[in-house]
């Protein structure tokens, strides 16, 4: 887990006498090895619960303005805390995102299973919550308020109510940084700044489908940048809106592919962020851009078959994965589902090339719009192939998930079934199912 602390140098000079390096150096030899190290009191406590690591980024960004300002901090995600760890802080700050239908991030359904369900007494530490989220869900910044209620029933003071942030809202977060200043800290340079981005290419992959388009957006890789299978890519709209995108190659293809789809809505408008990737921008226009590592969607530890199912334009956030798993050996399935085989085919022909060479194990292609009527999604493939589903996976095996929403959610009610709920629990927590849905 992620865990940074930050000394201020002045304090640590006025301590820094023998007797007292002498007992850091024991405690550090006594204290069982993985411990988190909680017995060190800090100013204040910074708790990310993030799915796709903007919380995340907050989170670290707040540490680091607080310690620009000379107090003592410490960074950990959420799903690594414990009672002791909050009791030692006297200010507890949580930057916390809300998933599926108001749900914990991933890192954060541990804390709120177990944690969440005692009561420890934090009557000395004052709090704050920073809460992302997205109106158009109706469990608006849901999970943000609950910890704001919990930490309130532990004892805890509120600082101020709970900063609700709606699509990364930039009036919001100059709340927050004003209530950072307030609290002590010292203003930072943003550590992963925008930098323009060339769009080199852009192709349609479903020109004869009456579906939105699926575009494939190429661009010229800058020197020195590097991302890893799983990684998104950020752009900035020219309305000030921020939007991820999956990252559907790896850096030694000598470019960054995103696999876009068109957005058209009832007014006829477009997606903000894929109106100027697949239709407002030309070849040599720039885009501001950055890269952020997902390390919710970076590859499951161990050696074990994973099991990658997409759907769609989802197929970007497996495809780096597939090229990375296969050149480590691990066997790769994959279940992936499009409209029509030929119309929305591209990406399924790829696959079954991958396939013909010997990077896929086993390939699955399910269509929803097939000629003879008859629809199959990545859902039934599973639910047709339960017995190879669970021989595949056995105890060891990983899966892996891209695409909608809609599709997450019936593969995860899917493999529930398949695998047993104590499996699925299992692989959740272990960071052995995981998931990219938008
Ligand atoms: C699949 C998905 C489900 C979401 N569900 C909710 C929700 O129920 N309530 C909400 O307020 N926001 C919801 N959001 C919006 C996120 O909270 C918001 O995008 C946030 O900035 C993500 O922060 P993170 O990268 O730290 O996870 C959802 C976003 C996604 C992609």
């Amino acid at each position: 887990m992620i865990e940074l602390v930050n000394h201020d140098p002045l304090r640590l000079s006025l301590a820094a006498g023998a007797g007292v390096l002498w007992l850091f150096m024991s405690a550090a030899i006594l204290w069982p090895k993985g411990r988190k190290g909680s017995a060190e009191t800090v100013d204040a406590l910074i708790l990310s619960a993030s799915q796709t690591g903007q919380a995340e980024e907050l989170a670290r960004h707040t540490q680091k303005t607080l310690a620009a300002g000379g107090l003592t901090t410490r960074y950990v995600s959420i799903g690594a805390v414990d009672a002791a760890d909050l009791q030692n802080a006297k200010l507890i700050l949580c930057v916390a995102s809300t998933t599926g239908v108001g749900d914990a991030p991933d890192d954060g359904r541990v804390f709120e299973k177990a944690l969440m369900a005692t009561t420890p007494h934090l009557s000395a530490q004052s709090f704050a919550v920073l809460a992302l989220g997205d109106r158009s869900y109706e469990d608006f910044c849901a999970f943000g308020h609950r910890i704001d209620d919990w930490l309130k029933a532990c004892g805890a003071t509120a600082k101020k109510p709970v900063l609700e942030v709606d699509d990364l809202d930039a009036t919001a977060l100059k709340t927050w940084e004003n209530y950072l200043a307030e609290w002590g800290g010292s203003h930072v340079e943003e550590s992963n700044p925008f930098a323009p981005w060339t769009l080199n290419a852009r192709a349609r992959l479903n020109p004869d489908s009456p579906a939105a388009g699926l575009f494939r957006i190429d661009f010229t890789v800058p020197e020195g940048a590097s991302w890893q299978a799983g990684d998104l890519a950020e752009i900035l709209t020219p309305d000030g809106h921020r939007r991820d995108y999956s990252i559907a190659t790896l850096p030694e293809e000598g470019r960054l592919s995103l696999f876009v789809r068109e957005v058209i809505k009832d007014d006829g408008s477009r997606g903000v962020g894929s109106g100027l990737l697949t239709h407002a921008l030309n070849p040599a226009d720039t885009v501001p851009m950055r890269l952020k590592s997902h390390k919710g969607f970076h590859a499951p530890a161990g050696q074990g078959p994973v099991l990658l199912i997409a759907a769609g334009s989802g197929l970007a956030g497996l495809r780096p994965h597939l090229i990375a798993l296969a050149a480590q050996g691990r066997p790769c399935w994959l279940v992936y589902g499009e409209r029509h085989p030929v119309n929305d085919g591209a990406l399924s022909r790829d696959m079954q090339a991958w396939q013909t060479q010997g990077r896929l194990k086993r390939l699955d292609l399910a269509f929803s719009r097939p000629d003879d009527g008859v629809k199959r999604y990545v859902q039934d493939v599973l639910d047709h192939r339960a017995e190879a589903v669970r021989d595949y996976l056995g105890a060891e095996g990983a899966v892996m998930v891209c695409g909608g929403l809609d599709m997450g959610r019936a593969v995860e009610a899917t493999l529930r079934r398949i695998m047993g709920e104590t499996w699925l629990d299992a692989a959740l927590t272990g960071g052995h199912y995981r998931r990219d849905l938008y």
